[in-house]
């Protein structure tokens, strides 16, 4: 064994000194790199493996696990191994890890693999750079600040003279910050808002912006942008939580029924102005509001666009518990660094068992929702909604 670690030592990381769930996890790691490999992208799978070797920094366990697990099930499929005995912590660690992919297909298992590698590539690079405990920022997004602290990845949007309205530009920068969340180490994700509000919504600007196909082309995009968007909330793998700090308006608020928990400041609001607005629900909340707060109080938000207290939003299981604005930052982030040290695999396959059941449903609502609304941005009543804020004739 001792000529094992030393071995993996070298391999990895000089000098590291290797736990013992490191050692057993890394030969494992090591003796596949000459498995057998995949015929399709083979070439990508075949570099992610080689760049695992070049790793500057040791990933930790947890990673390595992943990486073991994506291993197996890319070159094997679901796990075909009898389940080690409860003392047998590192095999078990290992067939935990494998066994909880379930029936991910190899090919989907595969390009997780690969993209795994390479944000670890990319990381171990940044990381290099900054200074070790810092708050990180990960990546430079125009309009989000990311970082990644003590587990806990944050989200937060980051146009504050605008209310945080989403831009075109901001949908797709949140559709990557959430993407690359899911495949980091961290163990939770939370999206907040910079400065007095969550989030205004959609920027109402957006439809201004017209391509040369026309009126008819932009719903097109949109309705495409809108259903890659909520999708990406609908498949998030790990808990997903929203520290509302201010008020919240339209998208959302719609997208917080996707969300694992839900913390508000006192000073927040929940609107969602879809009728003022020539417009109809989005982000599955004609089917999560009336299943969190019953059909008639949704009808109220989303048909009548009643503004909702936070204390309301919270009798109505919309959010999770509301705190006094005063110490709201300090309260929650002292609860989500307690959940961020939760055992990490545990926490996603919870969410998984616990989201399974709707997620095909959930897409379909959000097929429906995009399309629907593909048609209403072409009518006359939201055409002159949109026109008339923008010209600032009107305000919510
Ligand atoms: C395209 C793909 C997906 C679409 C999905 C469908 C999504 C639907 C929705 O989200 S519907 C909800 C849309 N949001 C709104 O209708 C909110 C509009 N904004 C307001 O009513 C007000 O700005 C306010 C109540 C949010 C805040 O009012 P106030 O406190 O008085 O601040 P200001 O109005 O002065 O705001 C400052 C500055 O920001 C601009 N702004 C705020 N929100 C938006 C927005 N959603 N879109 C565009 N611009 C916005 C506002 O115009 C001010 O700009 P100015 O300084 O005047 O240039």
């Amino acid at each position: 064994m001792a000529g094992v670690a030393g071995r993996l030592a070298r391999n990895w990381c000089r000098s590291a000194v290797l736990s013992p769930l490191q050692v057993f996890s890394f030969p494992s790691l090591q003796l596949h790199l000459s498995g057998t490999a995949m015929r399709a992208s083979q070439d990508d799978f075949e570099n992610a493996m080689n760049q695992v070797k070049l790793l500057k920094k040791d990933p930790g366990n947890e990673v390595k696990l992943k990486l073991y697990a994506l291993y197996k099930q890319a070159t094997e499929g679901p796990c075909n191994m009898p389940k080690p005995g409860v003392f047998d912590f590192i095999n078990k660690a290992k067939w935990d890890a494998w066994n909880a992919l379930g029936s991910l297909p190899k090919e989907t298992a595969r390009q997780n693999y690969v993209d795994l590698v390479s944000s670890l590539s990319s990381s171990s690079e940044s990381s290099s750079q900054g200074k070790p405990g810092a708050d990180r920022e990960q990546q430079e997004y125009e309009n989000l600040v990311v970082t990644s602290e003590d587990g806990i990845t944050k989200i937060m949007f980051n146009r504050p003279t605008r209310k945080n309205a989403i831009s075109t530009q901001m949908y797709q920068e949140i559709m990557l910050a959430l993407k690359a969340a899911s495949k980091d180490d961290s163990t939770i994700t939370v999206v907040t808002g910079n400065g007095d509000y969550y989030s205004s919504g959609n920027d109402l600007a957006n439809f201004t912006d017209i391509p040369p196909g026309g009126v008819e082309e932009k719903a097109k995009q949109s309705a495409i942008m809108l259903r890659d968007f909520v999708d990406t909330f609908i498949d998030f793998p790990k808990p997903l939580i929203a520290v509302v700090n201010g008020p919240a308006v339209g998208i959302s608020v719609t997208t917080l029924g996707l969300f694992d928990a839900v913390y508000a400041s006192d000073k927040a609001t929940f609107h969602t102005p879809f009728s003022h607005l020539g417009l109809s629900p989005e982000g599955c909340a004609s089917y999560t509001f009336p299943k969190i707060m019953g059909p008639a109080k949704a009808t109220e938000m989303l048909i009548f666009g009643k503004k909702l207290t936070a204390r309301e939003a919270c009798a109505q299981g919309l959010v999770t518990e509301v705190f006094p604005d005063s110490t709201f930052q300090k309260e929650v982030w002292t609860r989500l660094k307690a959940y961020s040290k939760l055992p990490q695999n545990s926490m996603r396959i919870s969410k998984q068992v616990i989201r399974k059941i709707e997620k095909e449903k959930l897409h379909a609502v959000n097929a429906e929702e995009s399309s629907v609304l593909q048609k209403r941005w072409l009518s006359d009543e939201c055409m002159n909604a949109t026109m008339n804020f923008l010209s600032k004739r009107s305000k919510l």
